[in-house]
């Protein structure tokens, strides 16, 4: 469990992984945890979760642009989304579950992109300082099956266009992260069924809301 966050007392939460990990579909189970205990959540995502926000998405997700400006807008989005829906809301004493946050820039735009760290973490600095989810849960999947995963879906939108060796960069990323701060992350191998990707989350998210309730 991370160090005291200075919003509380609310938790935040965000889920990361590869295009195809598997995200969407354990997200309502992450909420369902949290008001099973009672809690208040806001479920929200990245880039978007706000008006602002899930316009710059548009351009985000469709719109070809240089890694800098992709970068950039990422975390314009996230100023916009930090300020009017994460603080308030941790503040206020709902969770926040967060589809993606910074670590999915520093992973995708600096691991996958090259777009160099030192920047990526001055903005973080900048828009959010001293703010980072409480727990990280990082789905990891091969990028080969993330893509099968992804060929048999709908449409897909530039970033799940990138090719396998794109996202093993990413994957890298995430996992280097992960490995950095094993306290605040848990990697759940998402090559597993639905079911027992859902079933070592919920564990782990109640073991962490026991923890950030009894400090
Ligand atoms: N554990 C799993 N085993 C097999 N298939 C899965 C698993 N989890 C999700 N899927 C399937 O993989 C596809 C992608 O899942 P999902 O939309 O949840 O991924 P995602 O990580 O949210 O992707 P994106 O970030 O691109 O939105 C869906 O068809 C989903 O049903
Ligand atoms: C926050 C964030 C997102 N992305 C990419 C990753 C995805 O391909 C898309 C949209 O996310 P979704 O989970 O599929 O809804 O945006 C990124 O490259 N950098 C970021 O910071």
């Amino acid at each position: 469990m991370s160090a005291l966050n200075p919003y509380r007392p609310g938790l935040f939460v965000s889920l990361e992984g590869i295009d195809g990990a598997g995200k969407s579909t354990q997200l309502q189970a992450v909420v369902d945890v949290l008001r099973a205990a009672g809690r208040q959540v806001v479920l929200t995502r990245e880039p978007g979760g706000t008006e602002i926000g899930e316009k710059i998405r548009e351009l985000l997700l469709h719109q070809s642009m240089h890694p800098a400006t992709e970068a950039l807008l990422m975390f314009a989005a996230r100023q916009e989304h930090v300020l009017r829906v994460i603080e308030p809301s941790l503040l206020g004493g709902a969770d926040v579950v967060c589809d993606r946050f910074t670590a999915a820039t520093l992973a995708y735009q600096g691991g996958g992109k090259g777009v160099p760290a030192e920047r990526l973490e001055a903005l973080a600095r900048w828009v959010h300082p001293g703010l980072l989810p409480d727990v990280i849960v990082l789905i990891d999947v091969p990028p080969e099956v993330a893509a099968q995963r992804l060929a048999q879906t709908r449409q897909r939108d530039r970033f799940e266009q990138e090719s396998v060796d794109f996202f093993a960069r990413v994957r890298a990323n995430y996992l280097q992260q992960a490995a950095a701060s094993p306290d605040r992350w848990l990697v759940v191998d998402g090559t597993q069924s639905p079911e027992a990707v859902q079933g070592i989350i919920t564990q782990h998210l109640k073991k962490a809301l026991q923890l950030f309730e009894s400090k």
